[in-house]
């Protein structure tokens, strides 16, 4: 898809790309500190088929935690929300994304919410297949769909990256077994969650993913139903609560858009009946949000009067 660049878009991109500076790209998953950490970029995807952009639109990166919220739509396709939320809860926690503290202090010991690494390792539990293989794939094709683009896939140096670091998930994975809300092998699930994780894109494609949830779900091109409506409410509303870990009440006041964000430094916005948002900066703030990609938000939606609230 074309996607035209705007003077107008890479003057917003400017004023904020000195907060770069002011951050940090992460780099406990050992392969995503190579990232540049003065890269800014940005794409908005209209329903009409329009795109503006900024910045290196081209530039791939893993989308992290932006795949929770594809993961949660796909289980909630598959399973049905009774089945997901008697295994994972609807409630921000305040903790940092990585956090085993509630697990031990809640009974029964399920994750508080879906956007929190001990609730996606649960949904990713859940993604149906016969298969790691088959449920990798099946998620695959669904983001395929959304993007509209059959190209898109895993980078498999990021995921092999996180494999082989992500003990702090593991013993949240143990603890979860313990409780008998995760059934399933250790290093199985983590094998999936980490090349979920590491599902690879541009801002181009992030913004269309961003346009359908806008859009109640539908392809923006053709209509089709992509997600049924209930659930890209769902994952809206959990964008908006916990999409940005423990910033998510902060951004709701300064910005009030549903979006959710990945250490990679992507972050992947949805305005309500209007437009998909996609945006790479890889450096981060102390949260672990880009720091410039939030900045470059704020900016946009106090001129556009893009808050939902
Ligand atoms: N906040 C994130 O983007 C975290 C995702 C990362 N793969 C992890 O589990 O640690």
């Amino acid at each position: 898809m074309l996607c035209r660049t705007s003077d107008e878009l890479q003057r917003y991109v400017e004023r904020s790309k000195e907060w770069t500076k002011k951050g940090k790209v992460a780099d406990y998953i050992p392969a995503l500190g190579k990232e540049n950490p003065d890269d800014l970029s940005i794409a908005i995807h209209y329903p009409s088929g329009e795109c503006v952009s900024a910045g290196d639109i081209k530039k791939k990166f893993t989308l992290q935690s932006i795949s929770k919220v594809i993961s949660l739509a796909f289980v909630l396709m598959d399973k049905g929300k009774d089945f997901v939320f008697d295994r994972v809860g609807m409630e921000p926690t305040g903790d940092p994304f990585n956090s085993i503290a509630k697990l031990e202090t809640m009974a029964p010991a399920k994750p508080l919410n879906p956007m929190i690494n001990a609730g996606a390792l649960v949904v990713t539990h859940m993604i149906n297949g016969d298969s790691t293989e088959e449920r990798l794939q099946r998620l695959l094709s669904f983001v395929q769909d959304l993007t509209n683009d059959q190209s898109v896939t895993y980078n498999k140096e990021v995921a092999q990256s996180e494999y082989e670091t992500a003990d702090l998930n593991r013993s949240l994975i143990y603890f979860l077994k313990q409780h008998g809300i995760i059934d399933e092998d250790v290093e199985q699930l983590i094998d999936l969650y980490s090349k979920q994780c590491s599902i690879e894109m541009n801002c181009l494609n992030l913004a269309r993913i961003g346009a359908v949830f806008a859009m109640d779900g539908a392809d923006p091109q053709t209509g089709k139903q992509l997600i049924p409506s209930d659930v890209s409410r769902i994952c809206k509303t959990f964008m908006v609560t916990c999409g940005m870990y423990n910033a998510s009440g902060e951004f709701a006041i300064k910005i009030g858009i549903p979006a959710k964000s990945g250490v990679s430094g992507g972050i992947m916005g949805s305005v309500p009946g209007r437009f998909g948002i996609g945006i790479f900066g890889p450096s981060l703030d102390e949260k672990g949000n880009s720091i410039a990609g939030i900045r470059l938000l704020e900016l946009l939606s106090k001129d556009y009067q893009l808050s939902m609230f």
